[in-house]
């Protein structure tokens, strides 16, 4: 078969959460599975594929976990935290992955690599926390926690009140030879899982962990830049980009480049906390040597890549 190339598709939270009432480990298998599912339909047209995921929700609850059990049993770090994640999210997808590949009689195998993250440990992330993690809740059961257990809470963008943690911008992804050599191996990798597990070098240049989360796609961005990536696509809940999103006058995007990209960001277009980190970690792998970002939904993914549909951004 034709080698198309090397993605790497940063799968978004939302594919694994849908809503509140479905957020069970089988609720977060079938909705992995169905991206997975049209991952599967990219790797069968000959890509070459690195699966990266968010974990803002699931590492909240095995911190949350740790805190509830702790009159029992020894507290969990943020690092192992975002560890465990990758673990299971990681075990769920390539689960997925080699179940579609029976399926479709395709001769593939994935596998997850655990992924730490260097992050600088001066990086002022650490004193000012913005990453949403865990449960939502009403603003009442934040402001206890926050009184009670210390927490740092925010209104997140309208959907409810959520814990915050740091988050480190990352600079070197410790796996990223590995992913690639694996790749070339033709294997499916799963990595970068919470954008890497947070550590920070010692003056000896010894890996430690942090207390901190990742933005996955600035994770995958790196990823993609590292192992020189000839797309870097981010699959999320729109089929594109829009400008004045959801308002009277709303335009979806086909195509921009860096330059435009950056003119819409300045005139606000993109939310913080949602659509802004996808843009920037389109422009950092671009602005470092990338040919192709794409921003599209699992569902549309093979069809962006014919160009069909899907935001494309290019230097
Ligand atoms: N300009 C925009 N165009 C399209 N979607 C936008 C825009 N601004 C904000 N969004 C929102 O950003 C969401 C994607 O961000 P988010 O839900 O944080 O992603 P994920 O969990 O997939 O990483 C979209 O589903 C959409 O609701
Ligand atoms: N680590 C991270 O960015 O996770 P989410 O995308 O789930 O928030």
């Amino acid at each position: 078969m034709e080698r198309k190339g090397v993605a790497v598709v940063a799968v978004g939270g939302n594919s694994l959460i849908k809503d509140a009432q479905h957020q069970t480990v089988k609720d977060q298998y079938e909705a992995g599975a169905e991206s997975m599912h049209h991952i599967a339909g990219m790797i069968a047209e000959g890509w070459d594929v690195v699966i990266t995921h968010g974990n803002g929700p699931q590492v909240g609850f095995v911190l949350r976990r740790s805190e509830l059990a702790r009159h029992e049993l020894h507290e969990v770090p943020l690092d192992v935290c975002g560890a465990d994640t990758q673990g299971a999210i990681g075990y769920m997808f390539t689960q997925a992955l080699y179940n579609e590949f029976l399926r479709r009689g395709m001769n593939k195998k994935a596998v997850a690599v655990v992924t730490q993250t260097v992050v600088d440990r001066n990086d002022p992330a650490f004193k000012n926390p913005t990453k949403p993690i865990g449960s939502f809740m009403d603003e009442k059961t934040a402001k206890e926690r926050a009184e009670k257990e210390g927490w740092v809470v925010v209104e997140d963008a309208g959907r409810g009140w959520r814990r915050v943690v740091p988050s480190p911008i990352p600079v070197e992804i410790v796996e990223a030879p590995a992913i690639r050599t694996l790749i070339d191996a033709g294997f499916v990798v799963v990595g970068v899982g919470g954008g890497g597990i947070p550590v920070v070098r010692t003056e000896t240049g010894e890996l430690v962990g942090v207390e901190a989360v990742i933005d996955k796609d600035f994770g995958s961005s790196l990823l993609a830049t590292m192992i020189k990536a000839d797309v870097f696509i981010i699959s999320t809940a729109v089929e594109k980009v829009a400008l004045n999103y959801n308002k009277p006058n709303q335009v979806w995007l086909d195509k921009m480049t860096v330059a435009e990209a950056k003119a819409y960001m300045a005139e606000g277009h993109f939310a913080k906390g949602s659509m802004l980190p996808k843009i920037q970690a389109c422009i950092r792998f671009l602005e470092s040597g990338g040919k192709a970002a794409l921003i599209t939904n699992p569902e549309n993914l093979t069809r962006a890549l014919h160009g069909e549909t899907g935001t494309w951004i290019v230097p």
